[in-house]
């Protein structure tokens, strides 16, 4: 059963399109890595379907429900995602745990005890608990992006839509995420990934789409995307990444 179905999705920033009659179908419980060459339009995708960005033409479905749908309220679709950036954007005022329980409080109308015990079980399990009542500058990069991703997992998500989540961090903490979203996985977790990771890809998607110019070119298990693809673009674009020494 797909949880999330895109159709014929466009996109155009001034005039040029960054999706072009995109496709994509995931399935419940399944990951997709998206990966492309920077401009091929994977983030633009994730925006879209997180209605952060306006579609020019399409449909998007989340559970069976039109979410590309005007008249649609954002804010209760945005509560079924939950959406992580490369740049974590945790809120800079806020201690961890104010960050985590900010959401389940005002948007899902918590009490704060029981948003504060269900955040303090979640940093736990990442390991985090004694950063509760720090404030983000207080922590490592790679501790950041696991709040963010706390956060959004705060919100009992569907979906989880994670763009570069590990683009801005320094080598050494790149693990400590990855792990986090292998263990996601394990738990289940619908996931879209924008990745450059094309190792972790390989290791943690069961499917690999490859964009470029806003469609979806290829698409599949990782080891044939990744090991033995078919199309002449996706190749060229796997040739380059093999050269620059990450694949
Ligand atoms: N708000 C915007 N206004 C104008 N152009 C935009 C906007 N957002 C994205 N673009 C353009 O759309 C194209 C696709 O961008 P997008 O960020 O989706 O690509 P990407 O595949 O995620 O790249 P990267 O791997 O570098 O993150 C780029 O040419 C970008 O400059």
């Amino acid at each position: 059963m797909a949880l999330l179905t895109c159709r014929g999705l466009r996109k155009e920033f001034g005039g040029h399109p960054v999706l072009d009659r995109l496709d994509l179908t995931v399935a419940e419980h399944q990951v997709v890595a998206l990966i492309g060459a920077s401009g091929s339009g994977k983030s633009t995708l994730l925006r879209v379907v997180n209605l952060l960005e306006q579609l020019d033409d399409g449909t998007i479905e989340l559970d069976g429900e039109d979410i590309s749908d005007p008249r649609v309220d954002a804010d209760r679709v945005r509560r079924r995602i939950g959406m992580v950036f490369q740049s974590y954007n945790l809120f800079p005022h806020l201690t961890v745990l104010e960050n985590v329980t900010l959401a389940p409080r005002r948007v899902h109308r918590r009490a704060r005890a029981e948003a504060e015990t269900q955040a303090r079980e979640l940093l736990a399990r990442v390991g985090l608990v004694d950063k509760a009542d720090a404030y983000p500058d207080r922590l490592s990069g790679g501790q950041q992006q696991r709040v963010a991703i706390v956060r959004a997992l705060a919100n009992s998500p569907r979906l989880m839509l994670l763009d570069e989540v590990t683009s801005a961090l320094d080598p050494e903490l790149v693990g400590e995420v990855l792990a986090l979203i292998r263990e996601l996985k394990a738990d289940g977790m619908t996931m879209v990934l924008a990745t450059h990771e094309m190792g972790f890809a390989r290791e943690v998607a069961d499917r690999v789409c490859f964009l470029d110019g806003g469609r979806v070119v290829e698409s599949g298990p990782p080891e044939q995307v990744l090991g033995d693809p078919t199309q002449p673009r996706t190749r060229q674009f796997l040739r380059r990444i093999i050269e620059a020494g990450r694949l």
